[in-house]
């Protein structure tokens, strides 16, 4: 990457204050762009989800990774519920996404509550095995709360057999059947017997994605070690759990404890790469990399539920962050992610040109059917989720649940640096986490071809980025009523 006419800035920048300017370019199509990151951890798309717990559970792991990317599950999971999680992710069909299931004599409230979960608008209504039928919202629409699903379902529903899609071809043969039946969904069966769901989108989608697999073929997930307790038996516990990627996190990673953690997990000779983090300074990635980390965490107070900066005037503007470390992690052949405050398309597309190999998002994708919360109704038919910080009192008293006398506890809630409350809203059109990958991915294939790159590398090496106003930013905005 280079500054637009060799400009040197004279602050720390952050996604707002720079754009990028377009290049010659002989990439044709969107669709020639590779987004499989180099990093390692053999992600297709540069997206990881934050290890937050109102983020980062099962049905996230699962989604993301079925399109490419790694979804890092929290430290406050004991080992046990992880190599539970680990195991379900790797589980699932790359292809066939997994679906909601009820029974024919369950309650419509039960399909309503469930509904939620997935971003199919649908549920498979399954008997011994096999579907039965299939159930909408709308099919459960002005019945009583009680009724059984049996009476409301369309009984007997299109199916398509999972052989289908083991053949060439067989994406846009599963596409036309639903298409010509203007369905949007079907079962999915293999001998008669519920082996998932294909949505039309799913489709589409997995012709356009690669999951993320390991060498077994199953999809990836990663997981978090903290810097306290035992941290060799806990990331021992991880590695035998399965987990793709080990993360070792805190708040400030450019500490004693931290190098003291790295040395700990390679004392068990991990054979998947390990990150660590948060760090915001070159120095702190060569202490780091000395210590044992892979790639590196990058952000100290940009986070959407994090309160660092207001709590202690620390951090940095996450650009230029992520520039700095960037090339100090390069220089010694490491990487780093891009963590917090990604809030766009476009700030995928900046920290990635600024040298990152993956970015990092929480908050943005707690508000989506996959994240681990309950759908809430605000009162006025807008859905969200509960989100908060790991660092939140929420957080911290989880945590530190059963540890460590009443006292000791107490005294650690004291020390808040996150949000216990946020809101996180479900974007109407892009209520899913897929459709926010598709916004983000499709930005940055096309981000790529407005600078002439047709992978993530050629990307960074030829981006060209210039400094903005805050009228420059404002300009860019889409308007969509009369000013
Ligand atoms: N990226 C970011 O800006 C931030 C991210 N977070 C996230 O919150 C989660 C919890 O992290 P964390 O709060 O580190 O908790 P951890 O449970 O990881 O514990 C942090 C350890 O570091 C010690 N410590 C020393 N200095 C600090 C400091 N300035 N801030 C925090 N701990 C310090 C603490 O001791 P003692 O408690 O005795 O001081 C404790 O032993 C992580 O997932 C982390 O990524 C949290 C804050 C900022
Ligand atoms: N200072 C805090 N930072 C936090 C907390 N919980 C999470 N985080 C950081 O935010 C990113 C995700 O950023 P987002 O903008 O996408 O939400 C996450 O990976 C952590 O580094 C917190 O309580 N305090
Ligand atoms: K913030």
């Amino acid at each position: 990457m280079r500054f637009l006419d060799e400009q040197a800035p004279a602050t720390d920048l952050t996604y707002g204050d720079v754009f990028l300017v377009p290049s010659r370019s002989d990439v044709t199509s969107r669709f020639d762009v590779d987004l499989a990151s180099d990093d390692g951890t053999g992600t297709t798309i540069p997206v990881v989800v934050a290890n937050m717990t109102a983020v980062a559970g099962r049905r996230m792991a699962e989604t993301v990774a079925r399109r490419g990317g790694l979804a890092i599950l929290p430290q406050d999971v004991p080992a046990d519920v992880v190599a539970g999680v680990v195991a379900d992710v790797k589980g699932k069909d790359p292809v066939i996404e997994t679906p909601v299931v009820v029974a024919p004599q369950d309650t419509v409230h039960s399909v309503l509550t469930l509904l939620g979960k997935r971003a199919h608008g649908a549920a498979v209504v399954v008997q011994d095995g096999r579907p039965v039928g299939v159930v909408t919202e709308s099919d459960c629409a002005d019945v009583d709360r009680f009724t059984r699903v049996a009476e409301v379902m369309s009984a007997e529903p299109r199916v398509l057999d999972a052989a289908l899609l083991d053949g060439p071809g067989g994406l846009e043969a599963a596409f036309d059947v639903l298409h010509s039946a203007r369905l949007d969904l079907a079962p999915v069966v293999r001998d008669g017997r519920l082996a998932g769901v294909l949505t039309r989108k799913g489709a589409l989608r997995s012709s356009i994605y690669s999951p993320a697999l390991d060498a077994a073929g199953s999809l990836r997930v990663g997981a978090v070690v903290g810097i306290n307790g035992d941290v060799a038996a806990k990331a021992k516990d991880l590695l035998a759990a399965g987990v793709d990627v080990l993360v070792v996190d805190t708040a400030h990673g450019h500490q004693t404890k931290m190098l003291a953690a790295l040395e700990a997990v390679r004392s068990v000779d991990p054979d998947v790469p390990v990150v660590a983090g948060n760090v915001v300074t070159a120095d702190g990635v060569r202490d780091l990399v000395s210590a044992g980390a892979d790639i590196l965490k990058v952000g100290v107070g940009p986070g959407a539920m994090c309160t660092t900066r207001m709590q202690t005037g620390v951090g940095r503007p996450q650009f230029s962050a992520v520039l700095e470390c960037a090339a100090a992690a390069r220089e010694l052949g490491k990487h780093v992610w891009a963590d917090g405050g990604v809030r766009h398309p476009r700030d995928v597309a900046l920290a990635l040109a600024a040298g990152a190999s993956q970015v990092m998002v929480g908050s943005w994708f707690a508000g989506t059917y996959e994240s681990p919360g309950d759908l809430k109704d605000d009162g006025t038919g807008r859905l969200y989720k509960d989100s908060f910080g790991m660092a939140s009192a929420r957080a911290v008293a989880a945590r530190t649940a059963g540890s460590g006398t009443a006292f000791a506890r107490a005294r650690k809630a004291l020390y808040e640096e996150g949000i216990s409350t946020g809101k996180m809203y479900l974007d109407p059109a892009r209520p899913g986490v897929e459709d926010l990958l598709d916004e983000i991915t499709s930005g940055l294939r096309s981000s790529c071809t407005y600078a002439g790159a047709r992978s993530l590398a050629e990307f960074s090496e030829r981006a060209v980025v210039g400094i903005q106003s805050a009228a420059g930013y404002q300009e860019g905005m889409p308007v969509a009523t009369s000013w």
